[in-house]
């Protein structure tokens, strides 16, 4: 879960039903008072807030330990956090592209070191928020960590990296009462547009009058995580709070396999950690 847009929109949603959250940030401050306001409009004060930075290893195997030493039931993991800095592209310290790094990177980390956690809690779920513009970028699998590719092409990348990661988790966990579905949010006015520079962001001012509020974009997320209609239901995109297709390369099992075995070297996966 992450501060602002739809997640913060998701957690404030999840807080109302009386569910204890885990707020995953970055930047504390901010995230205090996001929490404290969801604490005040909702009533429930089991919304806490961790400390986490996706784009960094260290940061994920850090919340995670404090994840697990700090509750004995996971009942939904819910990938929401994203970046899409259009134009400029960064090396993380681990050696990643920044944008894979938070997008796919870290959550794959993240799932693999939670996933005892929620094995343990099935039936469980994990919601990935995913992006329809997965169908303008290929997944280059022979590089995956694409440190100097164009950045604005980065996003669509990661987020189709984030569908095919989605379909590759279902079938490994095919059986183990933890479910895996993504979606697409809808065209959402949320900070994620904030990195478009002048003059994109001139048609930009025009058209994000008739996104969505990152309320309204919560929805799918909230359905994939609450329905008990969806009990059971696994591997699927949602869109509209409704089931969508997926195109046939995004499915492909060779390559959800090579897209795994990669990110796992690319992630320093250890043998003493939880290999799914
Ligand atoms: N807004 C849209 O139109 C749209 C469309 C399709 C998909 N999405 C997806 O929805 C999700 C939420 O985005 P949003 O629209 O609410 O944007 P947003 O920028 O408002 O929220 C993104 C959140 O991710 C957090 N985040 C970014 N980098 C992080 C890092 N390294 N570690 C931890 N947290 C980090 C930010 O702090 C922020 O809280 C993203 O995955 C995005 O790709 C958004």
């Amino acid at each position: 879960m992450s501060i602002s847009g739809i997640g913060k929109e998701t957690a404030r949603d999840l807080a109302k039903r009386g569910a204890k959250v885990i707020m995953a940030c970055r930047n504390l401050e901010t995230a205090n008072k996001a929490r404290d306001e969801i604490i005040e409009g909702t009533g429930n004060k089991d919304v806490i807030v961790k400390k986490l930075d996706l784009s960094s290893l260290k940061s994920v195997r850090e919340f995670a330990e404090d994840v697990k030493r700090s509750i004995s039931k996971l009942d939904v993991l819910i990938h929401n956090a994203g970046t899409a800095d259009m134009f400029k592209s960064k090396t993380t310290e681990d050696g990643l592209e920044y944008t894979m790094a938070t997008n796919h990177f870290g959550p794959f980390l993240l799932t693999h070191l939670l996933i005892d956690l929620l094995k343990q809690s099935a039936p469980s779920r994990i919601v990935v928020v995913g992006s329809e513009l997965y169908r303008l970028a290929a997944l280059n699998l022979d590089k995956l960590n694409p440190i100097g590719t164009l950045p604005a092409y980065l996003y669509y990348v990661s987020k189709c990296a984030n569908i095919v990661f989605s379909q590759e988790l279902a079938r490994r966990l095919a059986d183990t009462g933890v479910t895996v579905n993504c979606l697409h949010p809808g065209m959402i006015d949320s900070g994620i547009w904030r990195n478009v520079p002048f003059p994109l962001n001139l048609p930009l001012q025009l058209l994000i009058d008739f996104f969505k509020t990152p309320e309204q974009g919560a929805q799918t997320t909230i359905l994939l995580a609450v329905s008990e209609e969806l009990e059971g239901v696994t591997g699927k995109y949602y869109l509209d709070c409704k089931e969508f297709f997926l195109s046939n390369r995004v499915k492909d099992p060779a390559k959800g396999k090579k897209l795994w075995e990669l990110s796992e070297n690319f992630v320093g996966l250890e043998p003493t950690d939880p290999h799914i």
